[in-house]
């Protein structure tokens, strides 16, 4: 069935920090371009390509397509920088504490996305996190893996090696 997406999906490399990510880096429909915090010439990086607007892709391919090119995909309610519950800003937090990158869609830009998400992994709730293609879970249980050590051991073959 063909799809519109709204919601565009954000890449970042995660900053071990609580507070301030130094860059941040987003997809436009399905193209990458990158955003250094407080440069005011970052809007010339902006560059809109390949919009999924009226193709024959599903909400389930494009879902799909995302959990497999996203080592961490986090389907969320507002976006890493700007998380707009509390669930989706814990999440984030966690996640940020690891040195990877960080991909989301914002389902509340989608009411379609977020329906179609909910089908996928046949789980109720927001944020909804899948690493390496599996989804994994909500805030409490990537808490939870955090605490562990599960989510280390998860994330340690996508982290960057500096
Ligand atoms: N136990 C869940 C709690 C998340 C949760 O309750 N999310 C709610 C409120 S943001 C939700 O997504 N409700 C369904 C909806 O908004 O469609 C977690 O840890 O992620
Ligand atoms: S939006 Fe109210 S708890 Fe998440």
């Amino acid at each position: 069935m063909a799809t519109s997406l709204s919601s565009i999906l954000f890449k970042g490399i995660s900053a071990r920090s609580f507070t301030t990510p130094l860059t941040s880096s987003c997809y436009y429909g399905m193209r990458y371009f990158t955003t250094v915090s407080n440069d005011p010439d970052t809007h010339n990086d902006f560059k809109p390509a390949n919009k999924l607007e009226n193709s024959n892709i599903s909400l389930a391919d494009v879902i799909e397509q995302d959990v497999k090119d996203n080592p961490v995909m986090v389907y969320m309610k507002g976006v890493p920088d700007f998380p707009q519950c509390g669930f989706s800003s814990l999440a984030v937090r966690v996640l940020q504490q690891y040195d990877v990158p960080l991909s989301a869609r914002n389902i509340l830009e989608d009411p379609e996305l977020k329906s179609a998400v909910k089908a996928f992994s046949n789980w109720p709730t927001f944020p909804q996190i899948f690493i390496k293609g599996e989804f994994v879970g909500g805030s409490d249980i990537i808490l939870n893996m955090h605490q562990t050590g599960e989510l280390k051991e998860k994330l340690k073959d996508i982290m960057s090696k500096k």
